[in-house]
């Protein structure tokens, strides 16, 4: 029997040609005098977290968005990371910021994250953000629920009137992903899937777009995607062999579309900020 490998959802492609955009608009908001600008506020000494910010300046310096590092120690007060947010807070040259999470155990992130100006939340995550989000009121979304919209739209995987099952329910990715999904303009049914659901292989089974963002390695198997879905693989694990995702690879021999980890969702977080810095600026200069 001939097997039939899914249509891979390329986010590092997607992400360039979302990248020639922006350096297009930033080209002329700087005509106008607008210079958008990120700022990172990192905490701690966790090479992945560097490596995200490190990529999100790379990101900034391709298309033209000036950016400012606020990188603090590990050992860092809770004064001390809300006096840095507060400077950035009031520095006109940073037109939105984020603070990388996760940050160190010891810190508040919430209280952290509503010490943001919502007018300048990159990412989507302060509070106010996220009932602009519930409300359907324009402003940041978070960023790997907005590249995931994206990624789908750019391949035509049809949204509306689908079957979403979202596992993980994380306030960077699960929640919000719910949110946005169910807005008019994407139309689809959500299903959240968490710790407490009963038969996760049932709820996968009936998805149309599967969503994985558990942090638990290949935890969705073959058996479990009904054939032709759309799987996309937000998990990332760090092992000694090397990153796994949620998605066992042989989910790619039944499935319609999958975003793999690496290349899939992750690129389309990184575009997506940048998407949200650029735009906040369109806005700001009406
Ligand atoms: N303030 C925020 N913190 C965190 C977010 C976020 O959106 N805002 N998301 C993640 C980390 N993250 C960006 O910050 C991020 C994660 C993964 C990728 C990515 O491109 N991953 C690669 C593979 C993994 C790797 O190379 O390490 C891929 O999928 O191809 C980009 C950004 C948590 N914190």
């Amino acid at each position: 029997m001939e097997v039939v490998s899914a249509t891979i959802l390329d986010g590092k492609a997607t992400r360039d040609a979302i990248f020639d955009d922006l350096r297009t608009r930033v080209t002329a908001l700087r005509e106008r005098g607008v210079t958008p600008g990120l700022g990172t506020v990192l905490v701690g000494d966790d090479p992945g977290s560097h490596a995200y910010v490190r990529g999100k300046h790379n990101d900034c310096a391709k298309v033209g968005v000036t950016s400012i590092r606020r990188d603090l120690p590990a050992d860092s007060t809770q004064a001390e990371v809300e006096a840095v947010l507060d400077e950035l807070n009031a520095d006109p040259a940073c037109t939105g910021y984020i603070l990388q999470l996760p940050v160190p155990k010891h810190l508040d992130s919430g209280a952290l994250l509503e010490r943001i100006d919502p007018d300048k939340d990159a990412d989507g995550l302060h509070p106010v953000s996220l009932g602009r989000l519930v409300l359907g009121e324009p402003g940041a979304l978070p960023c790997t629920p907005r590249g995931i919209v994206e990624l789908l739209r750019r391949y035509d995987v049809p949204i509306a009137g689908a079957h979403v099952v979202v596992v993980g329910r994380g306030v960077t990715v699960g929640r919000p992903l719910g949110l946005l999904l169910t807005r008019r303009s994407e139309n689809a049914t959500v299903t959240l899937c968490h710790t407490g659901t009963k038969d996760l292989a049932a709820e996968v089974r009936r998805a149309d777009i599967v969503v994985a963002a558990a942090g638990s390695p290949a935890l969705i198997t073959p058996e479990m995607v009904k054939p032709g879905a759309a799987v996309l693989d937000v998990g990332i694990t760090r092992t000694e062999a090397g990153l796994v995702g949620d998605v066992h690879p042989g989910v790619r021999e039944v499935a319609g579309h999958v975003a793999p980890m690496p290349g899939g969702v992750g690129p389309m977080t990184r575009a997506i900020l940048v998407s949200n810095v650029v735009e906040a600026a369109e806005r700001a200069a009406r």
